[in-house]
């Protein structure tokens, strides 16, 4: 087990998530156990899978992992390995009303994942499709629409209404009767792009930037002596228009895998242009703090961003933090030609989720950035007695020694502000100061601890009120 789990092998199974952007974790397998996983070193008994496919594939349909308890998964299993995919995801896009959508293990006509009410009649059995064929069926009241993958043994069913689907046609009417096409083919298109759509997070994160769907929250940056604000972190969020609201854990690393983070990080950049040019006009000149994925940062259309993000803000480029995680410095050489770029033009560079990768920590330190964010994970834990604790204490060490700034990041607890200060870390982030909020909300905060604004305003209860317990 020791060569299946140790450090190569992990880091192959990281690479094989990340890629893959459906993927949320890929583990191996011994004895119905996850052994290890791209999450790192996290047992979980999995028992016998639900089904075996024609094609020798293990499928568990139900899956619960011990670090995501209330959370269902699916997984697909080749007796070493498993790929485990969110139960929800499959089907998780917006789609209207009157639809319902499942996506069918043909093997043991089971449902996958469904969305709304589902019969299981509507499924397909696998003789009544050809893989890669698709075909449009009347079952009662409904239209049924199925595809079968041409590589799985998986079915895509979306139902459509009929009664909600001929009052589509009555209004449809105008278009369908110059082109003399029949009913039948805009029915078949409709639930054929439903279907194919349905499968397909890349293309709702398009769609999501077309509709303008994503918005900016800010998240206090705060110095530790007195718990001022100098800064905050711009996180990404996305409500779709069905009102989800979808965490970027779920949606960042599908745009990385289909070369989409361009896009949303452009977008990004464009929302916080506002915030920014307020920032930019204040007296004590707070920064923003913005996350590079590693595809922006090796590409050379960042920079060009960042530019444009100056000029329209009005700010400088020490006004603006870059975050980039420990995955975007896996080649150090190339990184340290990047990051010098950057700071050469102004920006300070930053190393997110620190000692959580696989990277050295001493090829890391010797990156010349500007500040390190200290985990949540090792933040966690050192108002405790933990293992951790001593990495927190030796990052902490090793930063000093670099003269590098350090923010810890997850702070929720007064006794960890007090450690962090007796280590002299200087800046901190978490719920214990204050949850990400809008724009507007953070400006508020950036005014009223100006002293002039603190004269005649009270400062807002979100830190003032947290003060004192530190
Ligand atoms: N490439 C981009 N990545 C982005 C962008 N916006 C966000 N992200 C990355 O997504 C990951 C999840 O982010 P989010 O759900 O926004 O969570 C952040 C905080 O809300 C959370 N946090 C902060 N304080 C606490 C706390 O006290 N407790 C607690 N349980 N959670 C807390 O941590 C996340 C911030 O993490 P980090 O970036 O590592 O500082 C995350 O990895 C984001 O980076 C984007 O625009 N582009």
């Amino acid at each position: 087990m020791e060569a299946r789990c140790g450090p190569v092998e992990r880091q192959r199974l990281q690479r094989s998530d990340v890629i893959h952007s459906y993927v949320q974790l890929v583990g191996v397998l011994e004895d119905g156990r996850i052994v290890c996983s791209s999450a790192g070193q996290t047992p979980a008994r999995i028992g016998p899978p639900d089904l075996v496919t024609s094609n020798g594939y293990d499928q568990w349909l139900n899956l619960r992992l011990p670090f995501a308890a209330e959370e269902r998964f699916i997984g697909i299993g080749n007796g070493k390995f498993i790929a485990v995919v969110h139960k929800a995801l499959p089907v998780d896009t917006t789609i209207p009303r009157h639809v319902s959508l499942a996506i069918i293990s043909l093997a043991g006509q089971r449902v996958l994942s469904s969305r709304r009410h589902f019969e299981r009649r509507w499924m397909p059995r696998r003789e009544e499709l050809k893989p890669g064929g698709h075909r449009t069926v009347l079952i009662g009241d409904r239209l049924i629409a199925q595809v079968r993958s041409d590589t799985m043994d998986l079915a895509a069913v979306a139902a459509l209404d009929e009664a909600d689907y001929q009052q589509e046609l009555a209004s449809a009417t105008w278009l369908l009767a110059p082109i003399g096409m029949g009913g039948g083919f805009l029915l078949a298109w409709l639930l054929w792009r439903v279907a194919a759509t349905q499968m397909s997070l890349p293309a709702a994160i398009r769609s999501g930037l077309r509709r303008r769907e994503f918005f900016p929250l800010f998240q206090p940056i705060v110095r530790l002596a007195d718990q001022r604000v100098v800064g905050a972190e711009a996180l990404i969020r996305w409500r779709r228009s069905d009102g989800q609201l979808v965490a970027p854990d779920r949606f960042i690393g599908a745009a990385e895998g289909a070369g989409l983070i361009g896009l949303v990080t452009a977008e990004m950049f464009r929302m916080v242009e506002k915030t920014l040019a307020v920032l930019a006009r204040h007296q004590d000149t707070p920064y923003l703090s913005l996350n590079l994925s590693p595809g922006d940062f090796h590409s050379d259309d960042t920079e060009q961003r960042l530019h444009t993000l100056l000029a329209r803000s009005g700010a400088s480029a020490s006004q603006v933090v870059l975050e980039i995680t420990e995955r975007g410095f896996a080649d150090i050489g190339h990184a340290r030609v990047v990051v010098n770029r950057l700071r050469g033009q102004g920006f300070r560079v930053s190393i997110d989720d620190f000692g959580t990768g696989y990277s050295s920590l001493s090829d890391l330190v010797r990156l010349d950035v500007d500040t390190i964010k200290i985990d949540k994970a090792f933040v966690d834990s050192i108002d405790a007695v933990a293992a951790t604790n001593h990495i927190a204490a030796h990052i902490v060490e090793m930063a000093h020694g670099m003269s590098l700034g350090m923010v810890a990041e997850g702070i929720e607890r007064g006794s960890q502000v007090q450690v962090l200060r007796s280590w002299g870390v200087e800046y901190g982030q978490g719920y214990f100061f204050a949850q990400p909020m809008s724009g507007d909300d953070f400006l508020a905060l950036v005014h009223a601890q100006t002293p002039r604004a603190a004269a005649c305003e009270r400062a807002p209860s979100v830190l003032g009120e947290l003060r004192d317990e530190a």
